[in-house]
């Protein structure tokens, strides 16, 4: 193996980190009131999928973004339910505290952040 730097997914810990993280995360955000009520007609097991799809995007991992799948995929949230900013960071909180929980350092947190910010805009319709 030659020695290149492992990819921010690499060093969360790959398909083990985003396996352990999604359980975490849900029911953060499905007990969390600011946002729960966005997945009131989601089936959350059936989500098990797109529940890894966010978390690999987030951390930076193989999944190839697509900001117009973001677009679409949130657009019905964002016309009939007002989703918003607000909404948009009280996620980014539930996922940095996510990965705190889990023991992640901090400066890998910050990545991760900054990663889920450049989906922002898309998510947000803009
Ligand atoms: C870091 C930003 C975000 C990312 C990377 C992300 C990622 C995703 C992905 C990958 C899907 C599945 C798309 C599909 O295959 O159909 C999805 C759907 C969804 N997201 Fe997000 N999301 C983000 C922000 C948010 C926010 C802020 C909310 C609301 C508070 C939200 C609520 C939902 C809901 C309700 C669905 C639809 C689930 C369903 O099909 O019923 N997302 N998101």
């Amino acid at each position: 193996m030659s020695e290149t730097t492992a990819t921010l997914y690499e060093q969360l810990g790959g398909e083990a980190a985003v396996n352990a993280a999604v359980d975490i995360f849900y029911r953060k955000v499905l007990s969390d009131h600011r946002i729960n009520r966005f997945f009131d007609n989601t089936d959350m097991d059936k989500q098990a999928a797109k529940q890894k799809a966010f978390l690999t995007m987030a951390f930076g991992g193989p999944n190839n973004y697509s900001g117009a799948d973001m677009r679409q995929a949130h657009a019905h949230l964002v016309k009939k339910l007002g989703l918003d900013d607000s909404h948009f960071d009280a996620v980014v909180e539930n996922l940095a505290t996510t990965l705190q929980e889990l023991h992640v350092p901090q400066a890998l947190i910050q990545q991760v952040a900054a990663i889920a910010e450049t989906t922002r805009n898309d998510v947000l319709g803009r």
